[in-house]
């Protein structure tokens, strides 16, 4: 099945009343159901646009219509073992919220708590019919990718480490690592979670939307069925993506902006994905944001839904005709509809009541089982589709040929029909001819101006080549786009921060938690940028851990530290922390009022663990042999990898970065500075060495500098100091440039 793609159109907001409408649903012919989206071009009026979808809702939808038609059909599938998603996609203030969250009253309850009320009715159904021999348990996981960074929305935000949760792959599926699931009784206590949770979301007011989001919200709802030893399980994913904007017309401010890029970026990596697919290429570039990896769009096995929010009005007009573009590709992506394996209960399983739970249950593979669908056999079944896990109908002649330009969906006007040659005779809603003209998806509004100037420019290079420029032309502009306007943004307000210096020689507040987070997110990139092998995750966990005990919640602590144990197995010292915390623990629990002489020797030690932090000494060395900061580092590798480096950064490395420093006449000492200052993404990443994450990790950087009075970097040594970088990534790239 290919990805169903609905678009749902708002109606007028009150403040909104008199605007000039120019978005309208309509049918393919009378008695047929609504399935084309009608939008005037906005070049020239009198000609029309046309988009086929699955289906077509006007404004006069109510949530219950919605949810009736689009997701209530596809609860059986869920009960059967299919994965269902259902994700809301579209421009910021066209109703992506509403739709999937909604509002607190019955009627205007959206499709998350719909589902949740249907799957708790139908599990009680269940049980009830199979007098109580299946049981039926709902868990859920609710998690926000914000600034492309995972955050567990179930957990309170203080628990957040700077970067985030990580992603993993585990059995063709993306899992994020270190999630908390939290079983569910009923819809009541559904309800008090997910309120809570949503109060965790960023959210905030911008020019277009009073409560826009900030971050794509990720519902994860897990069913398990068991029946004596069987177990079964699938999951309903239910995803609030953030908004596109223009930032033309947000007015956002620097923290807005540098959420605006985040969120623009990932959604213009969802349309290149969908582009990529739909054009049939080898290479979906999913990796390239968290939200796309999450949502593997086309490589789910299962039924994705696609709700497409749009506004009315004509202010929404260029975006909305972007949003149409994107979608109506998405259509053409094909899904296969495979069932979770059966597994056969073992030991027993533990189920999720716990608040970490750190991966999905592996299924087991099954010799017996009579309902498996395999890839394979699902293929063999259905021999005239593709073996892959996603494709597009194309028509056959273009099945072999590279794609063109002209390959491409595009726009047309409805007076414009295509010539019989050119049909896409594999889809009936495709009689409808498909718009074109308009300007790829583009990254954000900011580059439109951009990106029509390219697309109007002629055509030299094969199109596919020039396809792959024309989006990195403007992936490099829009990042350089960015940081210009940071950087005026930055310039105009210098002024007014401009405060007297601070009398006392103490560090303040602010700045002393932001070189500790500093540190903590410089430790955090070298755990990302390891492999990601048991030992990164290992690392990973005991840095929660570590964070744990600073807030004073040793039984987090306690958790993240007997997680990291099987990375570290048999390590005395981690040893000897699990142990010296249950006794802690169950000293506290056993309502001991008065600290126990242990419990005040370890606030002591956190009290000195804290001084020790905020003086934020570069060797943060542990003098007394107590419990400090890098004691988790040392017995993970003896000896410690931070020392060795300090000590090679102490001598001959930095030694040598300063001899590249030396001429910083030098061209290729200026070259690569001058790289690095550019904040251009698509320049940086050209640097040997650095990959993608390296190179956006240092643009983020040097955007953040904006605050300070930064000139940008000037020498490699510095340069080497910044977090993520060190010196033997300077020295890479300075070898691989040529002058
Ligand atoms: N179908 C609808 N019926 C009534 N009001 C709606 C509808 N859709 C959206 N709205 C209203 O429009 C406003 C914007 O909607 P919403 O916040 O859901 O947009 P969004 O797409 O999630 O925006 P963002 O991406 O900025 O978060 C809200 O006040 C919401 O209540």
């Amino acid at each position: 099945m290919s990805v169903r793609v609905v678009a749902r159109i708002r109606p007028l907001l009150e403040k909104e009343h008199g605007k000039d409408v120019i978005v309208r649903a309509d049918r393919v012919e009378e008695g047929k159901p609504l399935t084309i989206v009608k939008i005037p071009s906005p070049k020239n009026e009198s000609e029309e646009f046309s988009f086929a979808f699955n289906g077509v809702y006007e404004q006069s939808t109510t949530q219950e219509e919605l949810f009736t038609a689009e997701v209530a059909p596809h609860l059986k599938a869920l009960f059967q073992g299919l994965d269902v998603t259902i994700f809301a996609y579209g421009v910021t203030g066209t109703g992506k919220t509403h739709t999937m969250r909604g509002g607190l009253k019955l009627a205007e309850r959206g499709v998350i708590p719909r589902l949740l009320s249907n799957v708790f009715r139908r599990g009680k159904k269940i049980a009830k019919d199979t007098n109580g021999e299946t049981t039926v348990q709902v868990a859920l996981s609710y998690y926000e990718i914000y600034n492309d960074k995972v955050f567990d929305l179930l957990e309170p935000p203080e628990n957040r480490t700077p970067s985030g949760l990580p992603l993993r792959e585990k059995d063709g599926k993306t899992v994020v690592v270190g999630l908390s699931e939290r079983s569910c009784e009923d819809l009541k206590d559904f309800e008090k979670l997910y309120i809570e949770a949503n109060n965790n979301r960023v959210t905030a007011s911008t020019k277009l939307n009073a409560h826009s989001s900030r971050s794509h919200a990720i519902l994860r709802v897990k069913v398990t069925q068991t029946a004596g030893d069987i177990v079964r399980e699938s999951t309903a994913s239910a995803i609030d993506l953030a908004g596109s904007e223009d930032n033309r017309r947000t007015d956002n401010g620097k923290e807005r902006l540098i959420e605006s890029a985040a969120i623009n970026k990932s959604l213009f990596v969802l349309s290149q994905c969908i582009d990529a697919i739909s054009r049939g290429d080898k290479r979906i570039p999913y990796r390239e944001s968290k939200m796309t990896r999450i949502l593997s769009l086309g490589q789910n096995n299962g039924i994705t839904i696609m709700i497409l929010n749009l506004a009315p009005m004509r202010s929404y007009h260029l975006d909305t005709l972007s949003s149409l573009n994107v979608s109506s590709r998405a259509k053409r992506i094909e899904v296969r509809e495979i069932e979770n394996e059966i597994v056969f209960k073992q030991p027993p399983r533990t189920n999720s009541s716990g608040s970490t739970n750190i991966q999905r249950q592996p299924l087991r593979p099954l010799a017996n089982a009579h309902n498996i669908h395999s890839g394979a056999v699902v293929a063999a079944k259905t021999s005239d589709k593709p073996v892959k896990a996603f494709s597009v109908f194309t028509d056959k002649a273009s099945k072999a040929v590279a794609p063109t330009r002209a390959a491409i969906p595009v726009a047309i006007t409805t007076q414009l029909r295509r010539s019989s040659s050119n049909k896409r005779p594999s889809d009936p809603s495709e009689q409808i001819p498909r718009p074109s003209k308009l300007a790829r998806p583009t990254y954000t509004s900011l580059v439109r101006p951009i990106a029509s100037q390219l697309a109007t420019q002629p055509v030299a290079q094969p199109a596919t080549q020039q396809l792959s420029i024309f989006a990195e032309q403007i992936e490099a502009m829009v990042e350089k786009k960015v940081a210009e306007i940071l950087a005026s943004r930055a310039a105009e307000a210098a002024p007014a921060r401009a405060e007297p210096a601070h009398e006392s020689n103490a560090p303040s507040e602010t700045q002393i938690s932001d070189e500790v987070r500093r540190r903590l997110d410089a430790l955090e990139r070298r755990i990302d940028n390891d492999t990601h092998d048991g030992r990164s995750e290992g690392l990973r966990f005991l840095l929660q851990a570590r964070q744990a005990k600073e807030r004073g919640d040793d039984e987090a602590a306690l958790r993240f530290y007997e997680l990291a144990l099987p990375s570290f197995p048999g390590q005395a010292k981690l040893l000897a922390k699990i142990e010296r915390l249950r006794a802690k623990i169950a000293a506290k629990k056993g309502g001991d009022e008065s600290p126990a002489p242990e419990w005040r020797e370890d606030n002591r030690k956190v009290e000195k663990k804290r001084e020790r932090m905020y003086k934020v000494r570069d060797d943060a060395e542990d003098e007394d042999g107590t419990e400090a900061d890098v004691d988790d580092e040392t017995f993970v590798d003896k000896p410690s990898r931070i020392k060795a480096s300090r000590k090679q950064k102490a001598s001959g490395k930095r030694g040598a970065l300063s001899d590249m420093d030396e001429g910083s006449a030098s061209p290729r000492t200026k070259q690569l500075l001058d790289i690095v200052n550019s904040r251009n993404l698509a320049l940086i990443r050209g640097l040997h060495g650095f990959g993608a994450k390296k190179a956006q990790d240092l643009v983020d950087h040097l955007a953040l500098k904006g605050d300070e009075e930064f000139v940008g970097v000037t020498s490699l040594s510095q340069l080497s100091m910044l977090p993520g970088m060190g010196s033997r990534t300077v020295e890479r790239a300075y070898e691989g440039l040529t002058v």
